[in-house]
């Protein structure tokens, strides 16, 4: 028990209940009780046939595990956010679909097509703000007191209009991909998981660095990991990676190409996509991209196991698991409910966290969590390459903000011609106005 006389108990609100995350941080919070007791445990969501999927075959799992803990799926705002503690927001607005064409768009133009990178996560990113500020909004009139800790995508751009539109609410926006890198990294080198790695890192979110790995005796474990990244990336291989897709075994050997363009840190794997975006157009296939494999593998497992569940009227036997996903959403929960300063990354307004890098930026960095949520940790000086890159990034995800506040068509081809991947301001003209028609239904007007 974290707290033992403490009787506290919990409600959570999971907002994207239809996701396809969702059975894995159900799996961990039953797992967890001990760790995290819960009273509640709600879904919310605004398409109510792709949610009832997950929460009919919740609805076992909890009768199974934890029949004390009250469960309830809804598409009301009142109901899901009223009497809530955390909300645990992954939504995505436009869903697969939109993510097709924000992919297959720059792909016909020769340009990188990904979720949350270039123009395809600039143009997520107009989607999600209005979708992610709802949410917001909906916890402080119904549940004041509440945390969101938000997966939503694009967290970068999503936690810059966070930070200028709601700068006061308790909203923590969060990313997983260190968090795999560093239990990859646990294996590699035969630690049990993150948890026993001592970490520095630095960068936005899906592009930042490590600068320094130590176990807890405080022994440095760059030069083995080093070694091991030069030749491998962070793929491990065997049985760690034996359900790994394709297109992230590529993503995760890569990392070697990245790591050899700055040898003193260890890089987050996001950062192949603006390193060798020429590399990852010609590995790329326009008309079947990761949407496409994500709904004929993820989407497919975890709606299929979902109706598994319902027709056997059992989850005992089910094949949902924790991964890290889960796993280090309930532990940013348990740490702020426990109030346990525990060293874990969010993405944050800057403040001086990496010194010579605008007080604005809204970066990743280690933060102590607890009752008041993150505390920043200095990070130092960015190195020049890393300064260069990150501010010219965050410019990036500035202009794409100030685009959808001004509703500016200018901000916004300066957001897609600015961004690295995209070669010149025509291409960057040709991807946005064919944007502009496919996001018309979640956009502003641009003027
Ligand atoms: N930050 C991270 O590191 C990280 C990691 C994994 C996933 N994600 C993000 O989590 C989200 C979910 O991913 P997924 O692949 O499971 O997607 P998904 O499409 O399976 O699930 C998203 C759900 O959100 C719902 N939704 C869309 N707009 C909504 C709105 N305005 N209000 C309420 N519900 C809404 C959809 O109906 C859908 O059920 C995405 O934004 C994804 O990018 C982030
Ligand atoms: O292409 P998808 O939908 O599979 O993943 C996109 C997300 O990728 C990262 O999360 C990864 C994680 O890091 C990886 O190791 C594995 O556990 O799967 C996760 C999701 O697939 C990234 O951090 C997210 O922001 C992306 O949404
Ligand atoms: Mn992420």
């Amino acid at each position: 028990m974290v707290n033992a006389k403490d009787d506290r108990k919990f409600s959570v609100l999971i907002a994207g209940g239809g996701s396809t995350y969702t059975p894995g941080i159900v799996l961990t919070l039953l797992n967890g009780l001990d760790k995290f007791p819960l009273r509640k445990l709600k879904f919310y969501d605004n398409d109510a046939e792709r949610q009832k999927k997950i929460a009919d075959a919740t609805a076992i799992l909890v009768k199974e595990r934890a029949p004390e803990i009250e469960f309830e799926a809804t598409t009301d705002p009142e109901e899901a956010f009223t009497d809530v503690d955390f909300v645990m927001a992954q939504i995505r607005v436009g869903k697969y679909a939109m993510r097709s064409l924000d992919e297959k768009i720059p792909l016909k133009h020769g340009v990188v097509g990904q979720e949350t990178t270039g123009p395809g996560g600039i143009a997520y990113g107009l989607r999600s703000i209005p979708g992610v500020v709802q949410l917001v909004d909906y916890m402080e009139k119904y549940s004041p007191n509440a945390w969101m800790l938000n997966y939503s995508n694009p967290a970068a751009i999503v936690a810059e209009a966070t930070r200028r539109l709601r700068p006061n609410s308790k909203i923590i926006n969060i990313c997983d991909m260190p968090i795999d890198i560093m239990d990859r990294m646990a294996a590699i080198l035969g630690k049990k998981d993150r948890n026993d790695l001592v970490f520095r890192y630095y960068g936005l979110n899906h592009f930042g660095w490590w600068t320094d790995v130590r176990d807890k005796q405080g022994n440095d474990l760059m030069p083995q990991l080093k070694e091991y990244v030069s030749k491998n990336g962070y793929w491990v291989g065997g049985d760690y990676d034996k359900n790994t897709e394709a297109s992230w075994e590529s993503t995760f050997k890569k990392a070697a190409d990245v790591y050899k363009l700055d040898p003193t840190t260890l890089p987050n794997t996001y950062l192949k996509y603006y390193m060798y975006p020429s590399w990852v157009v010609k590995h790329s296939d326009p008309n079947y991209t990761r949407t496409d494999e994500v709904e004929a593998h993820r989407q497919k497992m975890v709606f299929g196991e979902c109706a598994r569940i319902v027709e056997n009227n059992t989850a005992k036997d089910t094949e949902f698991k924790p991964d890290e996903h889960s796993t280090y959403i309930v532990d940013l929960c348990t740490a702020i409910a426990y109030n346990t300063h525990q060293r874990m990354l969010a993405i944050i307004p800057n403040e001086g966290a990496i010194s010579n890098i605008d007080p604005t930026a809204t970066v990743e960095v280690p933060c102590l969590f607890g009752a008041n949520g993150p505390e920043r940790l200095s990070m130092g000086k960015a190195a020049t390459f890393q300064k260069g890159m990150i501010t010219e990034q965050n410019s990036v995800e500035k202009l794409a903000v100030d685009a959808w506040e001004q509703h500016s068509y200018t901000k916004l081809w300066q957001a897609f011609s600015l961004c690295k991947i995209v070669p010149d301001a025509g291409v960057a003209k040709d991807i946005l106005d064919e944007m502009i028609v496919a996001n018309k239904e979640y956009w502003p007007e641009l003027k």
